[in-house]
């Protein structure tokens, strides 16, 4: 097992920075995100977008590597965001839908690819909850979220995904989500699994992270609140790293 399936397991609160490439491919944006998630040294810089083109995930991924140390995980949208200089990368099936091209259509078209580029994979079910807003992922993956009351369903997709053997659960409310993921449904999927589980969507308070990491979070995701204040990571590490 490499080291970041173990990191994942350790059973500490960790943190994941995720960086859109659409909208963070050229140094002018990256090197001050970049320093500051330097002083904050998330567990994980995860990288990806619904709609990001190769191309741009390259480049993205190249200046990170170039200006950081931390393992760099792919979040991918699509098969095409398959790329060599990562760390890792999320072998998503995205379990909440009944879309088989992001059930197994994806996974055909790049597993060799992954494999040939020796990537790690970390085979994920990734959920999606409904976070009170249209999220690109839904839109793009022409799948409906589990409603955010509907607990026993979001239970029974991740113990299902827990049964085919994939070694991670994602729960995302998505990008920018009005609501993140309630605490009560977060703490009914953690205790029915062993694997572990990462928590996002929404998550723009020091409170927000430490109500998902009090509920069962073994990694809760930020993307959008520091692309709008990347001062975010300083109060991040003030106050989490201090508990
Ligand atoms: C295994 C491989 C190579 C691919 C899997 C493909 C699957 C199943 C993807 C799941 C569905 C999906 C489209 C996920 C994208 C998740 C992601 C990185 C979201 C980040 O946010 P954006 O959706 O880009 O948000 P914005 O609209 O805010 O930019
Ligand atoms: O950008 P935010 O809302 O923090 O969401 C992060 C991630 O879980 C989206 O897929
Ligand atoms: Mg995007």
């Amino acid at each position: 097992m490499n080291s970041i399936q173990q990191k994942l397991k350790d059973g500490k609160r960790k943190i994941a920075i995720l960086i859109d490439p659409e909208k963070m491919h050229s140094e002018v944006r990256l090197v001050p995100l970049l320093k500051k998630i330097n002083l904050l040294k998330p567990d994980f810089i995860f990288v990806g977008g619904s709609t990001v083109t190769a191309q741009e995930i390259n480049t993205c991924i190249a200046i990170i590597k170039a200006l950081t140390t931390i393992p760099v995980v792919i979040f991918p949208g699509a098969q095409t965001q398959v790329c060599p200089n990562a760390d890792a990368i999320l072998f998503l099936s995205l379990i909440s839908g009944r879309n088989p091209d992001y059930l197994i259509g994806h996974q055909v078209k790049s597993a060799h690819l992954i494999k040939e580029m020796k990537l790690t994979p970390i085979p994920t079910g990734y959920i999606l909850i409904d976070g009170e807003k249209n999220s690109s992922v839904a839109y793009v993956s022409q799948t409906t979220p589990i409603p955010n009351d509907q607990i026993s369903i979001a239970v029974k997709t991740a113990i299902a995904g827990q049964m085919l053997g994939l070694s991670t659960i994602f729960m995302d409310a998505g990008s920018g989500a009005k609501r993140a993921i309630n605490a009560e449904m977060i703490a009914a999927v953690k205790s029915n699994i062993t694997i572990p589980l990462i928590i996002g969507g929404g998550i723009r308070t020091i409170d927000g992270v430490d109500a998902a990491f009090e509920a069962g979070a073994d990694v809760v995701v930020i993307g959008n609140k520091v692309e709008e204040d990347m001062d975010f990571l300083l109060d991040l590490k003030n106050c989490l790293y201090q508990k």
